[in-house]
């Protein structure tokens, strides 16, 4: 459950009020995500028009939480309305009477998204997988003429901090194993980092729950919120890792890795060094993973309306990438 935060029907009155898409009529906490607490919004109705053209009656709430800091807040929902102006499936950010993109609520920032339709998806399909990496690529593409910059700051340098912050101990209490792989790992990774690939904006979390479908295509790409500059390789990593193992990480789908890839590269093609980094990028992407939730598994407080998610699902990732035998999954087809 992500509802961090209380919010009264009269608070909610009050801030949709600062919007032109008429009343609010009900608001309804959700209780899938992690980072922030999410409401969805119901009005009559006013001159934000949805992508039909009548105005909109429904709409997202998202209040930003520790991870997210508002001075980062006009990149994620410029990037919105940039990506959502290019024809990427992305939400608009709702603007206030004011054009301002998010307001104050109770000392933290909230903004109110366009809603779309969809469903996010548990056990993707070969031809669901082609369709988000196409979708991918089109973010890809359409972020080299986004004017803003934000370094990633879950990268490299990040996933060190975190493993270190969680310690032995608490690391073998997870698994006896897992401070063993993360110290081999991460030496490897940081060995063989590529500095040479291209980069650009990118979503840097494009899980299944972050993709909204409708059958086979995709009707929306939400949650930018760790989008940055980085190696365009590295997000396809990311999204490798994300799409093509069952979610304990223990079975590996050739048939939507494949379809993932082939996705991508009929909008924008690999390079030869690209393709060639793709297994240590891989390797990287567990790592992210690996360690946000091994550092959240020790240090959410038991009270807190949240599911913790399994670190050991992203170390299976990591070791199935790291056995040289599964190299080929990225050779060109
Ligand atoms: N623009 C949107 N349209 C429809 N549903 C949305 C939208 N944004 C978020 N949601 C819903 O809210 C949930 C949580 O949103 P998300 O941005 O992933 O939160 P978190 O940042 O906490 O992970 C999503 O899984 C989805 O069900
Ligand atoms: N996708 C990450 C969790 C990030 O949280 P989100 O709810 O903001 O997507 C993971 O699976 O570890």
């Amino acid at each position: 459950m992500a509802v961090y935060t209380q919010l009264t029907f009269e608070d909610a009155r009050a801030l949709i009020g600062q919007y032109d898409v008429g009343q609010l009529t009900t608001i309804k906490g959700i209780a899938e995500g992690v980072s922030n607490s999410n409401w969805i919004v119901h009005t009559t109705g006013g001159a934000f028009l949805d992508a039909g053209g009548a105005p909109a009656t429904r709409f997202i709430l998202t209040m930003f939480e520790g991870r997210t800091e508002v001075a980062e807040l006009p990149f994620f929902l410029g990037l919105l309305d940039h990506l959502a102006a290019q024809g990427c499936p992305v939400p608009r950010t709702v603007h206030d009477r004011d054009g301002a993109m998010f307001r104050n609520v109770q000392g933290k920032a909230a903004t109110l998204i366009e809603f779309l339709d969809g469903a996010s998806i548990s056990t993707p399909t070969a031809p669901q997988a082609r369709a988000v990496g196409a979708a991918l690529a089109r973010v890809h593409v359409s972020g080299a003429t986004f004017p803003a910059a934000r370094r990633n700051t879950l990268g490299l340098a990040g996933w060190r901090e975190l493993t270190d912050a969680c310690g032995p101990d608490a690391l073998h209490d997870i698994h006896p194993e897992l401070a063993g792989l993360i110290t081999r790992e991460m030496a490897v990774i940081e060995r063989r980092w590529p500095a040479d690939l291209p980069t650009g904006i990118v979503h840097a979390d494009l899980f299944p729950d972050n993709v909204l479908m409708k059958d086979d295509a995709v009707a929306g790409l939400i949650d930018f919120y760790f989008a940055c500059n980085d190696i365009l390789a590295y997000d396809v990593a990311v999204t490798h890792a994300a799409w093509c193992f069952s979610s304990d990480g223990r079975r590996f789908d050739a048939g939507v890795s494949a379809a993932l890839l082939a996705g991508y590269e009929s909008v924008r093609p690999l390079t030869e060094g690209e393709r060639a980094a793709l297994p240590v990028l891989a390797r990287g992407a567990a790592m992210r993973f690996l360690s946000t939730r091994a550092y959240d598994w020790i240090n959410t407080p038991p009270d807190a309306m949240v599911t913790k998610k399994d670190p050991m699902a992203f170390a299976r990732r990591l070791e199935f990438y790291a056995n040289p035998g599964n190299a080929a999954i990225f050779a060109a087809a």
